[in-house]
């Protein structure tokens, strides 16, 4: 049940929330804010309006790009530019990171954004949950001077803020700066979020595991074998199986149901499919703070230092025990410990 307390309240609540100069999370946060309301606006007419379906073109991963890709990547490109607070922007949408120079021209900005403007793309016209994923660093560059692609690279550790908006049932902004997590639900009539999950904190001992086991076949043998684990009757077992597809509302699900959620490797995809800088790093980041667990399947998602902008990377998410018995079937597999 939402409280009374606005997001807006809430930013200027927590003067320790943020490292840096709060207002200026503030004026970060809002932008997000607002570009992720004129999307969820948009998505709400998907159907009455020419939003839905592909435009022919492809994105730097070979996906099609679908119209609501290309019309939220744009909001929120727009929106950060406009809003003079970023010298440069990464997303799924863009082959190359974005430079801003702000409105002086002089690259005095002092945060990148890296972003997954619609999260759950095949989930669009069939009326499912979709997100948006965004990571905000502070630079590693001079200020005044062009934003490089290291400001980029950085490790997940090096976040100073990150979230999800989820364009579902209702509309959530949901972000973390490093003290907990808190959810916002967007009342539409009057345009304003409210605070309706404070801390969350991940339910220890779920009993939900959620992975496309349509590429079952593909996966390596630990994974087949902690599947298998989570479908045996023994203990607690078998686990409830929860798939929706967009990686947005199975993490959200496991972090206030509990659980795990996972997307391996497989011979198709050595490295999964999730993209390391927008998608993993930030809910990574999320389910650390609410409690839980987010590793490769070997190590921690967070300490991982990037090597290319679009780079993918296995991911398991959730409780941390279930997230430590994935790992421990993925190392027995591989004759380790
Ligand atoms: O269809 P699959 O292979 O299960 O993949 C689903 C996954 O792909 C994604 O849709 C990839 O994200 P995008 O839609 O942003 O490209 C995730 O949201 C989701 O978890
Ligand atoms: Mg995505
Ligand atoms: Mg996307």
């Amino acid at each position: 049940m939402a409280t009374s307390v606005t997001l807006g309240e809430f930013l200027l609540g927590r003067p320790g929330d943020f490292q840096y100069e709060n207002t200026e999370l503030g004026r970060l946060l809002n932008a997000i804010r607002l570009a992720g309301k004129v999307v969820s606006h948009e998505i709400r007419r998907a159907g009455l309006v020419d939003i839905t379906g592909t435009i022919g073109s492809t994105n730097i991963q070979g996906e099609e790009q679908q119209k609501l890709d290309i019309f939220a990547n744009e909001a929120f490109i727009n929106t950060l530019t406009n809003r003079d607070i970023v010298c440069g922007i990464v997303s799924e949408e863009n082959e190359e990171p974005i430079e801003i120079r702000g409105s002086d021209n002089r690259n005095r900005n002092k945060y990148v954004v890296v972003m997954d403007p619609l999260d759950g793309s095949s989930n669009i016209d069939v009326n499912i949950t979709v997100g948006t994923i965004f990571g905000i660093y502070h630079r590693v560059s001079p200020i005044g001077t062009p934003v490089t692609t290291e400001d980029f690279l950085q490790s997940g550790n090096n976040q100073v803020a990150a979230g999800f908006i989820a364009y579902g049932t209702s509309t959530m902004m949901v972000y973390t700066t490093g003290n907990g997590v808190n959810g916002f639900t967007l009342n539409p009539a009057i345009g304003t979020y409210y605070l309706s999950h404070p801390n969350i904190e991940i339910p220890k001992k779920g009993n939900i595991y959620s992975v496309n086991e349509g590429g079952y076949v593909h996966f390596p043998q630990g994974v087949k074998n902690y599947i298998k684990y989570c479908q045996r009757e023994e203990e607690d077992r078998p686990y409830r199986a929860r798939y929706v597809g967009s990686m947005v509302a199975d993490v959200w699900r496991t972090m206030l149901q509990g659980g795990i959620y996972f997307y391996p490797e497989s011979t198709g995809k050595p490295h999964g499919k999730l993209r390391l800088l927008y998608e993993c790093n930030p809910l990574a980041f999320l389910v650390e703070q609410a409690g839980g667990q987010a590793t490769n399947g070997y190590e921690r998602i967070l300490d991982i230092k990037p090597t290319d902008i679009h780079q993918r990377m296995p991911f398991f998410g959730g409780e941390g025990e279930m997230v430590e018995k994935a790992m421990q079937f993925i190392a027995e597999a591989d004759g380790g410990e």
